[in-house]
C-alpha cells in the first residue's frame, strides 16, 4: 500500500456540507453552510476546490461536478454527542464524546461560581448570559471601560468567555484571571470544556474590536489519542493556529500561532515548501468560524473561502509527491440559519496527492476518527497494535 512522508490535515473551521441525520435533535434540520451561502450569493467561485472534486460532494451553486477529479471525495459524519470544535477535533484524532460537555447557554454560571471567580481573582464580573461576543462588547464594553469589570459570557458551546479591553486590562492579566477561571471549572458542576480568552480593543461600542490575542483553555483530552500515537513514533505532529490549544499542547511536537487564515496557508505553504520531516502538519482555520459563521455573515464567509481556494492553489502547486492532502471540517455553522451557533452537519473530506492515480468518490465517512485512523495508518508499521474505540481506515481506498 502507498505511504505518505507528511500528511497535511487542514481544518476549515466550520465548512458544513449538510445537515447529518440526527441533526433535528440539534434544532438544524436545514442547515447547510457551504451550499447555504453558496445559494444566498450568488454562486462560489472555487476554482481548485471544484478541480479537487468538491462539486461531486454535493451540489454547490458555482461549483461544478467534474469526471476529472484530481482528489478523493467524500464527506463524513460525526458519532460524537456534541457540534463544537473541541468534540469535532477530538473526534478525528479517535476520541468519542458520548455525554456532552456540560453547557450554561440558558442559565448563566452559577453565583457560586461567580463569587469564588471574584474572590480568586479579585476582579468584578458583568454580563454572565450568552451571547454573541462582538454583540457583548459593544453592549457592555463601556461599562467595563468605566469600571474595569470584566465582561463574562458563553454561548450555546461548553465555554467561559471573558473579554477584556487591553488597554484596561493588560493582558498577562486576562490571562492569569483565565488560568484561575480553568482551576475552578475543573470541578465536576463547573467542567466546561473552555476558557476562552477574548481581548480587545478600541474606545467606543463603534471601534471596539476583538484581538488575535484570543487564548482558548481546553480540558485536557481524556485518553490518548491518536497525535499521541504519532508522538511515540518520534514523527513530528506540527499544530498550526488553535490546533496546540485544542489539544492542550498534547500529542503535539510543535505549534505555530496565526493571526488569521490567510497567515495559516502561508506558514502552511512554507512547511509545504521545506519538505523533510515526517509526519502530520495540522491546521486550523478559524475565520470561516469565528469571522463568518458565528456573525451570519455569508458575503464575508463566501470571500474568505474564495481568499482560501486561491491559497489551496499555492498549498498543491509546492506538495511533494509523497505528501497527501486532508481537506475537511469540525462542524457545520450556516450563516444563513436561526441563531448565532454551530450546525450539526456532514463536513466535505477531500483528499489529495500527486502520487495518486485514479482520485473518485469513496463512500460516506461514518466518524471524523475515519481521518485520524487513515493518518495512523498511514505511519504505522506491521507490529503496532493501537485500541482505539472509533475510526476505520480509508488509506486502501485513497491509492
Ligand atoms: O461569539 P463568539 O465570542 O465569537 O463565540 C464563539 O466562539 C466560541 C468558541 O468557538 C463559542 O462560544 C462561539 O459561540
Ligand atoms: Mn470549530
Ligand atoms: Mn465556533
Amino acid at each position: 500500500m502507498k505511504k505518505f512522508n507528511r500528511v497535511f490535515l487542514t481544518v476549515l473551521d466550520s465548512v458544513g456540507i449538510g445537515e447529518l441525520e440526527d441533526a433535528k435533535e440539534y434544532g438544524d434540520l436545514g442547515a447547510n453552510t457551504l451550499c447555504n451561502i453558496a445559494k444566498s450569493t450568488g454562486g462560489l467561485s472555487l476554482p481548485n476546490l471544484q478541480r479537487m472534486g468538491l462539486g461531486n460532494i454535493a451540489s454547490i451553486e458555482g461549483v461544478k461536478p467534474t469526471d476529472n477529479q484530481i482528489a478523493y471525495t467524500t464527506k463524513c459524519g460525526e458519532l460524537s454527542k456534541g457540534k463544537d470544535t473541541i468534540t469535532g477535533h477530538w473526534e478525528m484524532s479517535g476520541i468519542l464524546i458520548k455525554k456532552p460537555f456540560k453547557v450554561f447557554t440558558d442559565t448563566g454560571f452559577p453565583k457560586e461560581l461567580i463569587d469564588e471567580l471574584e474572590k480568586e481573582t479579585g476582579h468584578k464580573f458583568i454580563g454572565n448570559i450568552s451571547a454573541s461576543g462582538t454583540e457583548i462588547i459593544k453592549n457592555l464594553g463601556q461599562e467595563h471601560i468605566q469600571t474595569k469589570s470584566l465582561i463574562l459570557y458563553t454561548s450555546a458551546d461548553s465555554v467561559l468567555q471573558i473579554a477584556a479591553n487591553e488597554e484596561i486590562i493588560p493582558l498577562e492579566e486576562l490571562y492569569r484571571v483565565c488560568e484561575i477561571a480553568r482551576k475552578i471549572t475543573l470541578k465536576e458542576e463547573y467542567k466546561v470544556c473552555r476558557i476562552i480568552a477574548r481581548p480587545f480593543i478600541g474606545t467606543n461600542k463603534e471601534n471596539f474590536t476583538r484581538t488575535s490575542n484570543r487564548k482558548d483553555y481546553a480540558l485536557k483530552p481524556p485518553t490518548k489519542t491518536i497525535l499521541d500515537a504519532l508522538c511515540e513514533k518520534d514523527l513530528n505532529v506540527v499544530g498550526i493556529g488553535k490546533i496546540g490549544d485544542i489539544y492542550s499542547y498534547q500529542g503535539i511536537t510543535k505549534s505555530i500561532k496565526t493571526k488569521s487564515n490567510e497567515d495559516g496557508m502561508n506558514k502552511t505553504i512554507e512547511i509545504a515548501k521545506e519538505g523533510s520531516h515526517r509526519g502530520l502538519i495540522f491546521l486550523n482555520l478559524v475565520d470561516f468560524d469565528a469571522l463568518y459563521g458565528h456573525r451570519r455573515d455569508a458575503k464575508g464567509y463566501k470571500g474568505a473561502l474564495e481568499k482560501f481556494d486561491s491559497q489551496l492553489g499555492i498549498l498543491i502547486e509546492k506538495l511533494k509527491e509523497d505528501d497527501l492532502l486532508i481537506i475537511t471540517a469540525d462542524h457545520g455553522n450556516d450563516p444563513t440559519f436561526k441563531g448565532t451557533d454551530h450546525t450539526r452537519e456532514y463536513v466535505p473530506v477531500l483528499a489529495y496527492s500527486k502520487s495518486l492515480t485514479k482520485p473518485k468518490e469513496i463512500p460516506t465517512l461514518k466518524s471524523m476518527a475515519d481521518l485520524g485512523i487513515t493518518i495512523l495508518d498511514n505511519f504505522n508499521e506491521e507490529k503496532d497494535n493501537y485500541n482505539f474505540e472509533i475510526g476505520k481506515s480509508f488509506l486502501d481506498k485513497i491509492q
